[in-house]
């Protein structure tokens, strides 16, 4: 075990190049989802490194090498105490090799950097069970959570979302509508009160909802598959920089992952082969790409005078 992480930490050394867009997808402990979410950002462009969770904590791999930490879907522990339950509180409690640190700190200031977080499915049950999402109060304690979905039934189906036009998140640039499936068993945000409710539509961090074929925001099943209060399939902190969805967009990476795609292609056999999903990886990677190159644009510049 030892001898693969170090093996796995010379890999990431070398597969580090300046310049590009860097994904660090965590994997471990019964997350299934992290190929899926690395073949995503390459197709969007990207480096994509896979590590487990553990090469984090043990301070072989610092997030601090990459632009974006992906939190895959699966079932860590188990889905034991609730989803996401036990690997939030790894992450909130364990101190890693640093002494006195904990990972929880170390994404705190990878945020305050400007840098970027995405939960996908248990990733997302992951960021409310920390707090990182909403993260109102922008001090990191859960506000809101994600519990077992009103049908009392694992969901696996295809559903229609909106992004909200108020969200601000880079993620969701462009985006007007997305089909994607769902496939969890505890995707229901449940908004303790009507005030963090209240907060959560003012500051625009309900990004994503369920809708109709009308295209408004639906609580009747299975259109709403869950059950979410505010209709909510994704959340995004104040900053738009953390985002969470229970819906799995690197699931629809390809046109033809979807149900309906040969009807589709006869009708429309011009149509992209590109999958709806795809474009919330190439939002970020193209975002993170631009602030690469402003930023070496003002080293260059400050060289120059
Ligand atoms: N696909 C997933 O990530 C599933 C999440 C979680 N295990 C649930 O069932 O709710």
């Amino acid at each position: 075990m030892v001898q693969d992480s170090a093996q796995g930490a010379h890999k990431v050394q070398s597969e580090v190049q300046a310049g590009a867009v860097r994904a660090l997808v965590l994997t471990g402990f019964g997350i299934n989802c992290e190929e899926e979410f690395a073949a995503a950002y390459r197709l969007a462009g990207a480096e994509a490194t896979i590590v487990h969770f553990n090469q984090v904590l043990h301070g072989q791999v610092s997030i601090h090498d990459f632009d974006v930490l992906n939190f895959p879907g699966g079932f860590s522990f188990g889905d034991d105490l609730g989803s996401g339950v036990v690997l939030a509180n790894k992450l909130r409690y364990r101190q890693t090799s640093a002494a006195g640190r904990t990972l929880l700190d170390d994404i705190k200031q990878f945020i305050a950097d400007g840098k970027f977080v995405l939960g996908i499915c248990n990733g997302f049950q992951v960021l409310v069970k920390l707090g990182l999402l909403p993260n109102l109060g922008g001090d990191v304690t859960p506000e809101v959570t994600l519990t077992h979905n009103a049908s009392g039934r694992y969901e696996d189906r295809w559903v229609t979302l909106r992004v909200n036009p108020a969200s601000r998140t880079p993620f969701l640039t462009g985006i007007d509508k997305l089909e994607v499936p769902v496939r969890h068993g505890e995707g229901r945000l449940v908004v303790p009160d009507d005030a963090t409710r209240a907060a959560i539509e003012a500051a625009g961090l309900n990004c994503l909802s369920y809708i109709d074929a009308n295209g408004d925001g639906t609580s009747e099943y299975p259109l709403n598959p869950n059950g979410a209060d505010l209709n909510c399939a994704g959340l995004t902190d104040p900053t738009g920089q953390v985002f969470g969805l229970m819906p799995h967009p690197e699931a629809f990476l390809a046109a033809y992952n979807h149900p309906d795609w040969a009807r589709r292609r006869r009708q429309n056999p011009g149509a992209s082969e590109e999958g709806e999903g795809l474009q919330i990886f190439k939002n970020i990677v193209a975002h993170i790409a631009e602030k690469h190159t402003t930023k070496a644009a003002t080293v260059q510049l400050a060289n120059q005078n």
